[in-house]
This record gives structure tokens, C-alpha cells and sequence, in this order.
């Protein structure tokens, strides 16, 4: 018989289903992995940016959590809108608790378009507790900058950055995605155990890349979740993205959606013509 992998995310919701928890349910259902969600912020955005930020009360947050793992039990789980301190003692207090399941932190900070997730001054407040209770964490360039202070223009930077991180924050592994950077989408990743790994895509020229970095991180916890190694989740994660981006869709006014269904459609020969 099969097993049934399981994966929570734990974050924000995106109303126009491009980012946060609905993005990470659709990818764990692409990757038939069955998807469950704690939901921490109502956010009203969509393509153009935020418009409106609603947090549940952490006693809310905490009874959604508790009703998940007393039923069914997650292989995995990932964090990714965390917007209050309080929000974030809980998780960590939580996810030691749990601390055999892997947890994959994504921490996020900013939508496409620069509006704010998460206010300045509470950053470090997220480095010292979801971070550093992580098996892996999965910054972009500006979230990086921002939990290492030091600046990134280059893969190497980002090597030294991720060395950083897993060293000086306590991750026991990070991935920083490149996509921000100019010329192919280079992410570093570096574990004690097995150093430096870089994952390369050909860049796909498009503006419709909301919602990269949920998906890459849905799509790691995903496999994380079946039992794959970090390696082969990590590579089938940026795989996964990198179709999702070859194949976004021009929807809405502004960045649109990746495709979460863009890995099975490998061989098709046009680009869909998402303005009917
Ligand atoms: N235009 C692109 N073409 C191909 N891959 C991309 C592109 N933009 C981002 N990526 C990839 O998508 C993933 C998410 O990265 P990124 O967009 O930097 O994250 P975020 O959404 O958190 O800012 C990474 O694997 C990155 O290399
Ligand atoms: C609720 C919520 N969570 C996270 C994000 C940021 O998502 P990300 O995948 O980094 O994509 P962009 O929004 O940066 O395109 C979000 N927008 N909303």
C-alpha cells in the first residue's frame, strides 16, 4: 500500500490564489502530497500589491495548529508570512515540541512589488526564533541581506551569505534564491554536511513571477515530506519553480501567477494565452 505524505504550511493567504497558503496548497497537491494549512493573516492583495493586512489572534493560530497535529500528523511543514512577534514565539515554542518533523522556514518579508509583510523592526525578532530552529531556510536576496547585514551582489556573496547563516543563525541548512540577481537564476545552498550546492535554471523572461519563492518553498517541503534528501528536494523544488515560471500566467494587472500545473505540460509547444 502507498503511504500519504502530509505537509502543513503555516502563513498568510493571497485571495487571488498566486501566493502564501493557497499557492502551498496547490503545489503540494501537484506534487501529491496531501496539504494542510494554519492560517496566521488574512491579507486582501492581489498582482498589484497589499492592500490590507488582517492577523488572527495568536489563540486562534494556536487552537488551528493543535487541531492539525492532534489528527493528522505532517511528514513536514513550512512556515511563511509570520507578521507579529508573538506569532513567531508560538511556532518556535511549537515546532520544538515537533522537533522530529522537518521544517522548512521561508522567510518572508515583502511581496513582488516591495509592499511590506513584515514590519522592519520585528525581522530580527524572526531570525532568532523560526530560523533558528530550522532544517532549512530559503531566503531571497533582500531577505538574506537582511538576516546576515551584509550586502549581495554576487554568487559569491551568496555562498558566503549562506555559510553565514547556517553558522552564526543556527539553520542546520539554507537555500538563497537568486531570482533577483541579473543572468541565469543561480541559488546557493550550503549545509555542514554537504557544503556548498549550486542550483542553476535558465532565467525565463517574464514579469509574472508572483508567488516564486512560496512555491519553491511549498514544493521543497513537499518532498522534504516523501522522505526525499535535501538534495533531491531541493532539486526537484527548483525544478518544479522553474516550469511554474516558463509557464506563468499573464493574469491580473500586474506580476502574475506561476502555474503550479506548468510540470506536467513539458513538451507542449505554445504558451498558454491566459487573456482568452
Ligand atoms: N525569471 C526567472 N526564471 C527562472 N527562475 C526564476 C526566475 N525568477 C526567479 N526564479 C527562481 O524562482 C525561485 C524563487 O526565487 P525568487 O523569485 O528569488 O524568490 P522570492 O519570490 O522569494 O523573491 C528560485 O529558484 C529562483 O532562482
Ligand atoms: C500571504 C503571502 N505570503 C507570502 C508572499 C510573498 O510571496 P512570494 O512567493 O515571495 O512571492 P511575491 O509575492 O514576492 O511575488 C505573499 N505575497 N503573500
Amino acid at each position: 500500500m502507498n503511504s500519504v505524505y502530509r505537509a502543513l504550511t503555516i502563513a498568510g493567504t493571497d485571495p487571488t490564489g498566486g501566493a502564501g497558503i493557497q499557492a502551498d496548497l496547490k503545489t503540494f497537491q501537484e506534487l501529491e502530497v496531501y496539504g494542510m494549512s494554519v492560517i496566521t493573516s488574512l491579507v486582501a492583495q492581489n498582482t498589484t500589491g497589499v492592500q490590507a493586512i488582517h492577523d488572527l489572534p495568536i489563540e486562534f493560530i494556536e487552537k488551528q495548529f493543535y487541531a492539525v497535529m492532534s489528527d493528522i500528523y505532517p511528514n513536514a511543514i513550512k512556515t511563511g508570512m509570520i507578521a507579529q512577534p508573538d506569532m513567531m514565539a508560538l511556532l518556535k515554542e511549537k515546532l520544538e515540541e515537533h522537533h522530529l518533523v522537518t521544517y522548512v522556514c521561508d522567510p518572508v518579508m515583502m511581496a513582488k512589488n516591495g509592499d511590506p509583510l513584515l514590519e522592519k523592526h520585528v525581522r530580527a525578532t524572526l531570525r532568532d526564533t523560526l530560523v533558528a530552529v530550522s532544517s532549512i531556510v530559503t531566503p531571497n536576496i533582500a531577505e538574506a541581506e537582511d538576516l546576515i547585514e551584509m550586502k549581495i551582489e554576487t554568487v559569491e556573496d551568496m555562498k558566503k551569505a549562506a555559510t553565514r547563516i547556517v553558522k552564526e543563525l543556527g539553520a542546520k541548512s539554507a537555500i538563497i534564491k537568486g531570482g533577483s540577481l541579473a543572468g541565469d537564476a543561480v541559488d546557493v545552498f550550503y549545509s555542514t554536511s554537504e557544503g556548498i550546492i549550486v542550483f542553476e535554471a535558465p532565467r525565463t523572461d517574464t514579469k509574472h513571477t508572483h508567488g516564486t519563492g512560496c512555491t519553491f518553498s511549498a514544493a521543497l517541503c513537499a518532498e522534504l515530506a516523501k522522505g526525499s534528501s535535501i538534495y533531491q528536494s531541493v532539486h526537484k523544488a527548483k525544478q518544479f519553480t522553474a516550469d511554474a515560471i516558463y509557464w506563468s500566467l499573464n493574469l491580473g494587472n500586474g506580476y502574475g501567477p506561476t502555474n503550479h500545473w506548468a510540470h506536467r505540460m513539458q513538451g507542449l509547444p505554445t504558451q498558454y494565452n491566459t487573456k482568452g
